[in-house]
């Protein structure tokens, strides 16, 4: 059975009279990776501090693991053996090397170093790991990062930024090690701005604006399909002039037309493909909105 590992009840935070989480509830269970994805400043950051309890909400609970709460001082120690957060490179030691940083964050967090060498050869750091920290570029240092959270070995894990500077290969790799995490049945909340990438890996993505989540997007929900094409706006009004678009369709970000096809049989499906061929700019392709799609849906107008 499934275990709800952390549940966000009504969490509100306000600087000054500045509203950033406004009554905002959530709840994940072991085995899921969730993106989160906002605009800068929006409140990704505020919502982990809360879950961290790095930050204290003006109201609202968090609970974790079903019963444990940030209440008590016994249950904080609990937690903070349960989930760690992803390091920022600012707090990397320069006259340090990399296995030292994860040996670090292995016995704080698990008592035992024994895993270490196994993760550093999975992410392919043996060149390197052994040297200081000063001599690292800017990605061997964010994948350093990942490796110490690794070993951290927490079951839950908030990752703000994780994939920052790296190149197409490294984020490859750490997509790959965080889907093993993933299947070891690890809660993983990824916030990031490379909506491509979370494609791959998230459960669920979930949208925050007005310090609340407007949107949730399962991934892999077919329940959600949609035929998409390319239009330019004269070319929309065209088409839905001439044909009674299906209830609700999209037009995402000027650019994108989504036609739902959950109530569709497979001749109405054609009809809909013929009817577009004529009017398409680039290819028309079946299935759910990518997370880019939706964040265009959701910012494009604030
Ligand atoms: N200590 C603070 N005092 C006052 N305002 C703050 C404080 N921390 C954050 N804020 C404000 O709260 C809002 C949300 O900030 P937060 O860092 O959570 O956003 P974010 O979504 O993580 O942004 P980014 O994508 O840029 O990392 C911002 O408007 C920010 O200015």
């Amino acid at each position: 059975m499934r275990i709800e590992m952390l549940k966000l009840e009504n969490i509100s935070v306000s600087y000054k009279d500045k509203v950033v989480l406004d009554n905002l509830s959530f709840s994940a269970s072991d085995g899921e990776i969730i993106g989160v994805v906002a605009p800068n400043g929006t409140g990704k950051t505020t919502l982990f501090n809360v879950m961290a309890n790095f930050l204290k909400p003006n109201k609202g609970t968090v609970t974790i693991n079903d019963r444990l709460q940030y209440k008590k001082e016994k249950n904080e120690l609990e937690i903070h053996k349960l989930l760690a957060t992803f390091p920022e490179q600012s707090d990397l030691f320069e006259e340090l090397s990399g296995v030292d940083h994860m040996k670090l964050y292995a016995n704080m967090w698990k008592g035992s170093t024994k895993h270490v060498k196994e993760i550093y050869k999975q992410l392919q750091m043996e060149s390197y790991v052994k040297k200081k920290v000063k001599t690292y570029s800017l990605g061997m240092r964010q994948r350093l990062c990942f490796a110490m959270i690794a070993a951290a070995d927490t079951p839950i894990m908030l990752m703000d930024e994780v994939m920052n500077g790296l190149d197409v290969a490294n984020v490859s790799l750490l997509s790959n090690h965080l889907m093993q995490m993933k299947k070891d049945g690890k809660l993983i909340f990824v916030a990031s701005h490379l909506l491509e990438n979370l494609d791959l890996y998230a459960d669920r993505v979930i949208y925050l604006r007005d310090g609340n989540i407007v949107h949730e997007q399962k991934l892999n929900d077919t329940d959600q399909e949609y035929i998409k094409v390319e239009l330019t706006p004269e070319k929309y009004e065209t088409f839905s002039k001439k044909y009674a678009l299906p209830n609700h369709h999209l037009y995402i970000a000027e650019r994108l037309c989504c036609l739902p096809i959950a109530d569709m049989d497979a001749a109405e499906l054609e009809e809909w493909i013929q009817r577009l061929l004529p009017f398409k700019e680039k290819e028309i392709t079946i299935g759910p909105l990518g997370t880019v799609e939706n964040y265009e849906k959701y910012y494009h107008e604030s």
